[in-house]
């Protein structure tokens, strides 16, 4: 109430424009440990190193800041997702490009990020690993712990992780190397003309 969206006076196309390329939001979705941190740091890397501008928003880091009243309950991670959702626009609005590395694990949340961009502005990219490979790497010890019971509701033990139905892009990480998965993510950008 009482509050008026202010028109900013550099849009979104001028920004595009001054950085010659394209702004959207790459949205990495997969279990823990299926290597969503890794990748989009690497694909950000390898951006970087092109002179784009791009930034990573990465579970484990917002949920110190931003998000550190949120949980782990359906609600708490919907709740995180909306946030993201919304920080991510903002991104996108100047002109970057984010890449956003959450399990995100239900299909209605991410629909309703990608509901809030506009088209080509929600590049949704499933991070496919099978449960087992993921358990085995383990880079936190989570899964140990979640098997031994001292973490409650994690996601692929119990709790639910929805795999999206039509994603953008599916990198498989259990057959293909890091550098393969990052070239097929470039490639996809390349092909679309976005960088
Ligand atoms: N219960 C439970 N379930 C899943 N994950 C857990 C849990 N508790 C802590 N962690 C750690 O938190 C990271 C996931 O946070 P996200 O913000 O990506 O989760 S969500 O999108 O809201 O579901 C996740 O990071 P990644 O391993 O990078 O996915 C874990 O390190
Ligand atoms: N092809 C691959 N792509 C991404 N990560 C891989 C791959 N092969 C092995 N890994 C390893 O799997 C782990 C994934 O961890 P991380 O990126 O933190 O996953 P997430 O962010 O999904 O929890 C890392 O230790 C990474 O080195």
């Amino acid at each position: 109430m009482n509050i008026v969206w202010y028109q900013e006076s550099v849009t979104k196309e001028e920004r595009r424009k001054k950085n010659k390329h394209h702004s959207f939001v790459l949205w990495f979705t997969g279990l823990s440990g299926s290597g969503k941190s890794t990748l989009a740091n690497a694909v950000a890397k390898t951006l970087f190193e092109q002179n784009i501008q791009c930034y990573v928003l990465d579970g484990d880091n917002v949920r110190h800041g931003l998000n550190s009243d949120l949980g782990f309950s359906a609600e708490d991670r919907t709740e995180n997702i909306r946030r993201i959702g919304e920080v991510a626009k903002l991104f996108v609005d100047s002109g970057q490009i984010v890449l956003t590395a959450f399990i995100s694990p239900f299909r209605q949340d991410r629909q309703l990020v990608r509901s809030k961009l506009e088209q080509d502005e929600f590049i949704e990219i499933y991070v496919h690993c099978p449960l087992e490979t993921c358990e085995q790497r383990d880079p936190k010890g989570l899964y140990k712990k979640a098997r031994n019971g001292e973490i409650r509701d994690f996601t692929g033990i119990d709790s639910p992780y929805e795999p999206p139905l039509s994603p953008e892009l599916v990198v498989d990480t259990d057959q293909y190397s890091i550098e393969q998965c990052v070239q097929q993510i470039i490639s996809y950008l390349k092909n679309k003309q976005w960088i």
